[in-house]
């Protein structure tokens, strides 16, 4: 099935895909893919069975079978694995740092890719990763590269975690969010990097309206469609 209503939103942890990419869909009334919390789900699941989180064929196994929802709530999505809401256990550095390490390996990015496609359902799609324009989705006509200085992205990071009530350090957040970028950046497949037609928003001195008002223009110019 051919939907043209799709646009892609790429970029590195606490650049602000996820606030963004939940604004547009709920304006546009579109279906969301964050592709991040599969990752996260798969590394979630591994952890939980003792799986080594270099084991490619258990890991790829893992990804083939997982048993995953999405289920809207009334004011959000829970995310159940094989039934039970693990939403909350999802967020945390440990899980991210996880999921950013299973997704260096081909045969589970392979075998989460049709899991990911199927998203792409009318009205539309907005989808929210790190290789949605590059690799799952590279017919998209609307790409977002979504960026921000790495200083920015902790401290956005820290505020958050603070307000849910974390006792975390900066510097901490810091290194890990480094350390995270550099190997999403350097994996040998499917790579963090702007596609080539992608629109690049560096989000660092942007509040998040100004980002959804720049995505959204470019969809009216790109889709020949009113986002009003
Ligand atoms: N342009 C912005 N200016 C200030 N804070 C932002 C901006 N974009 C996002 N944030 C905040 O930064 C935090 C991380 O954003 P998030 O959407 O989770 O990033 P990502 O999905 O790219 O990791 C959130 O608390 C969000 O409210
Ligand atoms: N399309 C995707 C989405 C996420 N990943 C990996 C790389 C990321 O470090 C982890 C977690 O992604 P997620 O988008 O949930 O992380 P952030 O919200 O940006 O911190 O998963 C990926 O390789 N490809």
């Amino acid at each position: 099935m051919s939907v043209s209503n799709l646009i892609t939103i790429d970029g590195p942890s606490g650049s602000g895909k996820g606030t963004v990419c939940h604004i547009l869909a709920k304006k546009l009334q579109w279906h969301l893919l964050d592709s991040g919390a599969l990752y996260r789900i798969l590394a979630y699941a591994a952890l939980q069975k003792n799986i080594l989180l270099n084991d490619s064929k258990k890991l790829a196994d893992l990804a083939l079978t997982l048993d995953v929802s999405f289920v809207s709530n009334g004011t959000g999505v829970d995310t159940l694995l094989a039934g039970k809401n693990i939403g909350d256990k999802l967020r945390t550095e440990i899980v991210g740092t996880a999921a950013s390490e299973v997704a260096s390996i081909e045969l589970v990015r392979s075998a989460l890719l049709a899991r990911q496609k199927a998203f792409l359902q009318k009205p539309g799609l907005i989808a929210d990763g790190r290789d949605m324009g590059t690799v799952v989705f590279p017919e998209a006509k609307v790409k977002i590269f979504l960026d921000a200085s790495a200083e920015e992205r902790a401290q956005r990071r820290f505020n958050q975690l603070q307000d849910k009530g974390f006792n975390v350090s900066i510097a901490q957040i810091l290194s890990e969010i480094k350390e995270r970028d550099y190997r999403d950046r350097n994996r040998a497949i499917a790579p963090l990097q702007p596609a080539d037609d992608a629109f690049v928003i560096d989000s660092t001195e942007l509040t998040i309206n100004e980002v959804v008002e720049q995505i959204l223009t470019l969809t009216e110019l790109k889709l020949k469609i009113s986002t009003e």
